[in-house]
């Protein structure tokens, strides 16, 4: 496949980039009136129109992108896309004033999907998840993590996980598993928390292990779910099966998250709409990926992260959905990238880099994905024709997104 008369090729990072820190960020190379070459699902060459070699202008299969600009595909790398069902009766809720905290505790919030979760059927979730997926990707994301954590049971997380199993086995995009487990204690277990932490590390963990069901371990750490000492034990658990920590750090609270999160060598900590300067101190000389999400602050109207200060500090930020059921039902990553704009101040070309190669690298496959290099994966989209490429997060709430192609392929859904 060849694309042809591009206004501008966006993401152009030498192949050994694999993460982009602070004032990095900054720069994302584009080069105008280009085209593409992609051979056998990666990206062959590129060039300027102008000095385009006439054995590659003769080529038959083309795509003009006149106008139009081609981006890296989005890498979100922060999702729970798997739910038994959406939780509206929670919006009016929320609309009343109540917090986020106030529904977990009136039986809302993770009990409720879990409730719910542990009554659908391993085909149900897969369906409903799989057109969730599909509606992603043809919103221009390319590659995604999912996480269990609705389960709550053994039998029920692993019923997850083999969910994500199968999106992974059908969909034509890199899906990185998650075990989310630590994501709240189930009723039952409310004044027992090392039962919950004993079933998590002496059933749970064994299977997922033999199995193979997971990349990461994640824990909710947080005040009224999981404490620093609990998500200590649950890290160090599963560390001892290869997996790697992606905590859910300060979202409501400064709770000593980030601390164990890097003790613990995590690859990302993600939220920290609540942080301060130990937070940035503890990170600067870690190589863990700061994974903010946005639309999640919006829906919940807390605060936004301090993605400046985080930018300041050298450190390496990423931009991710957060796709869930209770504090963001969306999976966006257009929406994503022009609230990293409009309401955390990130320039337009520091929230695309967030939000492409280093998504990747929160899921540790920036070498093949996430910016436009030969020898990468070309999963990229084309944008519909636009001005300039601040136009993208600049229209909000509007997809810019035209043509996906993944692995080389227009993909329709
Ligand atoms: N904070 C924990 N987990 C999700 C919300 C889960 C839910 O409310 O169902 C989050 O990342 O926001
Ligand atoms: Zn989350």
């Amino acid at each position: 496949m060849l694309i042809t008369n591009i206004k501008g090729l966006v993401g152009l990072h030498p192949k050994d980039k694999l993460v982009l820190r602070g004032t990095e960020l900054d720069h994302l190379p584009v080069l105008e009136n280009a085209w593409l070459l992609i051979e056998g699902g990666l990206i062959k060459d590129f060039g300027e129109m102008d000095s385009i070699p006439s054995h590659i202008s003769n080529l038959p299969s083309q795509i003009s992108a006149k106008g139009r600009y081609v981006l890296p595909s989005w890498c979100d790398s922060h999702t729970h896309i798997v739910f038994a069902a959406s939780r509206e009766e929670e919006f009016a809720m929320k609309i009343q004033g109540k917090t986020y905290e106030e529904i977990a505790a009136a039986g809302g919030g993770i009990l409720n999907s879990a409730n719910k979760l542990q009554k659908a059927t391993e085909d149900e979730l897969f369906e409903s998840a799989a057109v969730r997926l599909k509606q992603m990707i043809l919103q221009g994301t390319g590659a995604v993590e999912i996480k269990s954590g609705y389960g709550l049971t053994t039998q029920s997380e692993i019923k997850m996980l083999r969910v994500i199993r199968r999106l992974k086995d059908q969909f034509p995009i890199p899906i990185k598993v998650t075990f989310l487990a630590a994501h709240a204690f189930p009723a039952e277990f409310k004044n027992d928390h090392q039962g919950y932490i004993d079933l998590i590390i002496n059933e749970m963990l064994p299977v997922i292990a033999a199995e193979n069901l997971a990349d990461y371990i994640d824990v909710f750490c947080e005040k009224g779910f999981f404490s620093v000492e609990e998500t200590d034990q649950i890290l160090n658990a599963g560390a001892k099966y290869g997996l790697k920590p992606k905590i859910h750090a300060n979202q409501l609270s400064v709770s000593g998250a980030i601390e164990v999160a890097v003790k613990n060598n995590a690859i990302s900590v993600d939220h920290l709409e609540e942080s301060n300067e130990e937070t940035i101190e503890t990170l600067r000389n870690a190589g863990t990926i700061v994974t903010l999400l946005p639309s999640c602050s919006f829906y919940l109207g807390i605060p936004f992260a301090d993605a400046k200060s985080f930018i300041k500090a050298n450190l390496p930020v990423a931009l991710a959905t957060d796709f869930n059921p209770g504090s963001t039902p969306s999976g966006n990553m257009n929406f994503v990238v022009s609230l990293g704009c409009i309401k955390m101040k990130m320039f337009p070309e520091q929230a695309i880099n967030a939000a492409t190669l280093n998504g990747a690298a929160a899921m540790e496959i920036s070498e093949s994905y996430g910016s436009i290099a030969v020898g990468k994966k070309a999963n990229l989209f084309i944008t519909k024709p636009m001005p300039s490429i601040a136009y993208l997060p600049y229209s909000f709430g509007e997809s810019q997104v035209d043509t996906v192609i993944l692995n080389g392929e227009i993909y329709h859904g």
